[in-house]
């Protein structure tokens, strides 16, 4: 088997006496979708923060391509090629769907100054408008983000993170506040854009329905601990994850 994508090894995180995430490993390799679910409360922030730097974890590694991240700055690790998405929306709501993406390109390939002096073109428009396609999204290309409906923003939104060629994506709640016809849409190209250019995802979200039909693979944590991994059917078949959801 090839290298794998992401691979996370022995995290552990406390916020004092609480134990939110207990000794967590899992590989990701090239092209999967991974779903990471489980109740309220079973350390699926935690485990992300910690696996994108945003918290220091007490224990463990995590290797990106094979390259150690831990403790990396999250600048630093859209250099290796992971994007993320926010449970939040990210687009700025008065700028155009078109210049939202050119922005986040610009971000990607690190020039700042476009916070500044606003997008420009910086020969982005030519792949922005391609990634707006791809996203459905060309007859909102000129419009301010911020009067699509909510379902389209977040559609603006991967393909503000896709604009730097992401290996890996981790997306938080993708689903989260989403119309159902939007959902459908949004798993579509998500299943699409996977297809097309082989990008590993790790999407955290609560919507079953959602993760079932998305994801090719699903880990289920519990008080801090995996409890199952499977496909989809193995997942919705397994008596541990039904008595944690029931009993969560
Ligand atoms: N900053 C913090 N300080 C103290 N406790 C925290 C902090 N962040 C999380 N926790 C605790 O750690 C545990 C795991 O929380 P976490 O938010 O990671 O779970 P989750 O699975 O993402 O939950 P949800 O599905 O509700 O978002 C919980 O008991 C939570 O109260």
């Amino acid at each position: 088997m090839s290298k794998p994508v992401l691979s996370v090894r022995n995290i552990q995180k406390s916020f004092g006496g609480i134990k939110a995430v207990r000794g967590v490993s899992f590989e990701v390799q090239r092209g999967e979708i991974l779903g990471l679910i489980g109740p309220n409360g079973s350390g699926k922030s935690t485990l992300f923060n910690c696996i994108l730097g945003q918290l220091p974890a007490d224990t463990g590694e995590v290797e990106v391509n094979g390259k150690p991240v831990s403790n990396i700055r999250p600048s630093d690790l859209n250099k290796l090629g992971v994007g993320r998405t926010f449970q939040q929306l990210s687009v700025f709501p008065k700028m155009t769907v078109l210049d939202n993406v050119i922005l986040a390109g610009q971000e990607h390939r690190g020039t700042m100054l476009s916070r500044l002096f606003g997008p420009g073109d910086a020969g982005l428009t030519a792949e922005a408008e391609k990634m707006i396609e791809f996203f459905r999204l060309t007859p909102y290309r000129d419009t301010p983000a911020g009067s699509l409906s909510y379902g389209q923003q977040k559609l603006v939104d991967a393909a503000m993170a896709f604009m730097a060629g992401p290996d890996l994506v981790l997306l938080d709640e993708p689903a989260g506040g989403v119309n159902l016809t939007m959902l459908a849409n949004l798993k579509d190209r998500l299943v699409a854009y996977n297809a097309e250019h082989g990008t590993t995802f790790v999407v955290i979200e609560h919507n079953m329905e959602f993760v079932m039909s998305l994801c090719t693979r699903i880990i289920v944590l519990a008080e801090g601990a995996v409890i199952a991994e499977g496909s989809p059917a193995e997942i919705r078949a397994n008596q541990t994850v039904i008595d944690a959801y029931l009993g969560g």
